[in-house]
């Protein structure tokens, strides 16, 4: 912000000292032509003046390009500025939010909208600043030169403004209207591409492009609003500024050859000065359109940004990360998260939105190293509560307790740094098998370090069979991997981190015997080492547990072992007896 202030403060500068080559510049011709056409002087007796107006046009030539040169300096700044504070929210933003929306529209606001803010920097505030200095030096000069003419610019040069603020006003929805059809369009299509294959399964494809065109030509339609707006700005603008300087021209005209009431000098002067006059003022104009433009975009970021920020109050307006306890520091405790972590969830209560599907858990203790199955049917919870454990989403209410201490005291960083989270669908980005598996360490890792953890992950079958090995290109763009190759590769990553917590999200889908077995085998081997907490689908999983926490419609009705659940909660026992006979069945 104060670098900005100190380029306002330099564009005021320079546009006073334009202003001033400007009215030079007029004055140095003015005389030059009095005296080589009405006094006829020799052209050595001008050369030295014809010098000075050379000087006084390159250093307004100059003073110009500084004035163009901090604009788009601005715009640089403000735009790495913005587009910083969009890459910040959306890194920062909530579970929730980052699911909210449209992914398409996020990316067109980040890249376009940001960009078209650049004219508001580039164009308009230097123009806005040139607006405010120049035309009233020139008016001054122009009434002590001649006041009738004076007084004429003074009267029509408020319509130029007038004009402006009209059209602006006009434009100003438009744009909005047009940055709204732009993220419309761009989530559109996104969401169409990602989802082709399904589109196209359900015979929707038609449907879908029907769709694209729609907000295609939405966005058409805002785009040559805004543009014949434009066309009809500049149309007027001129027209007014034209009529302007005809009438200051008459008026020196009648003044000069009928009433013979001023010299040449004077009245070429004045009209040297009348159209950079209006020239300023039409170029405000112009400029004020496309900062107006500009605008929408910026307000579109803004909007962005506090939509996310908003986000990041839980459901009873606390802030951000779980001062749902009351306690605001954050304090860094690496000691405390060097251990196998005990966890103890007090009273959580969470809920989405208001009147949703609500969740709570009572008071209940995991022990350190335990390995835990959350269960229950589809639905009831199971992942939100392992959310609510990994510090994902903020109870409205209750505390986690890591070690005795609430998760929200612990440095974010430091806390992620000692969790494996291994969900059903692991995200794969574009890039090598290897780049992949190095997701999963913080700092720099050997190759031989990502061999063995692809090894323990059960990936060296896999690798082998491809003629590049680790150095297949996967993800978007490159070669797709099954549900349990992904949950591998997920592996692999954990294996390189060697987290103290493990969340596993278990497959629901059935993996053939051998993958199942490579699977298991290496999750039992990383969590030999860790606090394990699972939201299992397979009895055999359930059977192993340390503790089962039964879920039933979002509240955590009961926990113990298999056993236990299986003599006091009949619930439990029902849904062992489906499984078992969906084990049969299949
Ligand atoms: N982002 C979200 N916004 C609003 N509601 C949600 C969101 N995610 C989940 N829900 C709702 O919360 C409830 C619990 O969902 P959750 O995913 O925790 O269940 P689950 O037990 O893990 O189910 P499953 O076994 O089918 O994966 C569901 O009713 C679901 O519709």
């Amino acid at each position: 912000m104060s670098s900005q202030r100190k380029n306002m403060t330099l564009l005021a500068v320079i546009s006073l000292a334009l202003g001033a080559a400007i009215v030079s510049q007029a004055g140095l011709l003015a005389e030059a032509v009095q005296r080589v056409f009405v006094e006829r002087a020799s052209f050595s007796s001008v050369i030295v003046l014809l010098g000075l107006l050379l000087v006084v046009m390159v250093v307004r030539t100059l003073l110009s390009y500084g004035n163009g040169k901090i604009g788009l300096r601005m715009a640089a700044a403000a735009k790495t500025n913005m587009r910083a504070a969009v890459l910040q929210n959306l890194t920062h933003a909530t579970m929730p939010s980052t699911l909210r929306g449209q992914t398409g529209g996020k990316v067109s606001i980040a890249l376009d909208a940001v960009d078209e803010a650049d004219s508001y920097f580039s164009q308009y505030m230097p123009r806005m600043m040139e607006a405010a200095m120049i035309p009233i030096l020139i008016l001054v000069v122009t009434f002590i030169l001649h006041a009738n003419t004076g007084f004429i610019m003074l009267f029509t040069a408020p319509f130029i403004p007038l004009f402006m603020i009209l059209v602006g006003l006009k434009t100003k929805n438009k744009s909005e209207e047009k940055y709204a059809q732009l993220a419309e369009f761009s989530g559109t299509f996104l969401d169409s591409l990602q989802g082709l294959v399904t589109l196209k399964i359900f015979g929707r494809a038609h449907r879908q492009q029907q769709e694209i065109e729609r907000s295609s030509l939405g966005y058409r339609d805002a785009t040559m609003g805004i543009l014949k707006i434009a066309f009809t700005n500049t149309f007027m603008l001129e027209s007014i500024v034209m009529l302007s300087i005809g009438i200051v021209a008459l008026e020196l005209a009648i003044q000069l050859l009928v009433f013979k009431s001023m010299t040449f000098h004077t009245a070429f002067f004045v009209l040297l000065l009348v159209p950079e006059f209006y020239s300023l003022l039409k170029n405000t104009g112009t400029a004020f359109h496309s900062g107006r433009t500009s605008m929408g975009a910026v307000r579109k970021v803004e909007g962005m940004l506090q939509e996310t920020t908003g986000e990041s109050r839980d459901t009873n307006g606390n802030e951000g990360a779980g001062t749902s306890d009351g306690i605001k520091s954050e304090i860094f405790h690496p000691d405390d998260l060097s251990r196998l972590p005990s966890i103890e969830l007090d009273n959580l209560r969470f809920r989405y939105a208001p009147d949703s599907f609500e969740l709570e858990t009572g008071r209940i203790s995991l022990g350190p190293g335990e390995h835990i199955a959350i269960v229950g049917k589809s639905g009831s919870g199971k992942t939100t509560l392992l959310h609510l454990i990994a510090g994902l989403l903020k109870p409205a209410s209750g505390t986690v307790l890591v070690n005795g201490i609430p998760l929200s005291q612990y440095d974010e960083t430091a806390w992620f740094q000692q969790v494996s989270y291994i969900t059903q669908h692991p995200y794969i980005f574009a890039g090598t098998l290897a780049d992949n598996i190095a997701i999963g360490a913080g700092g720099n890792i050997t190759r031989a370090e990502i061999e063995r953890a692809a090894e323990e992950a059960g990936l060296a079958a896999l690798t082998a069979q491809l003629e590049h090995g680790l150095d297949t290109i996967v993800g978007e763009g490159g070669r797709g991997l099954s549900g349990g190759e992904k949950q591998r590769l997920a592996l692999a990553r954990a294996f390189l981190k060697r987290p103290l917590l493990i969340l596993f999200d278990e497959p629901t889908v059935g993996l053939d015997l051998h993958t199942e077995r490579v699977l298991q085998r290496s999750i039992a081997k990383l969590a030999k080492t860790a606090t394990m907490i699972t939201v299992a689908h397979r009895l055999y999983t359930i059977q192993q547990a340390d503790k089962i926490l039964f879920m039933d419609n979002g509240v955590l009705v009961d926990s113990g072992r298999h056993n236990e659940l299986l003599e006091r909660l009949p619930q439990y026992a029902e849904m062992v007896d489906v499984q078992r006979k969906g084990g049969l069945s299949s």
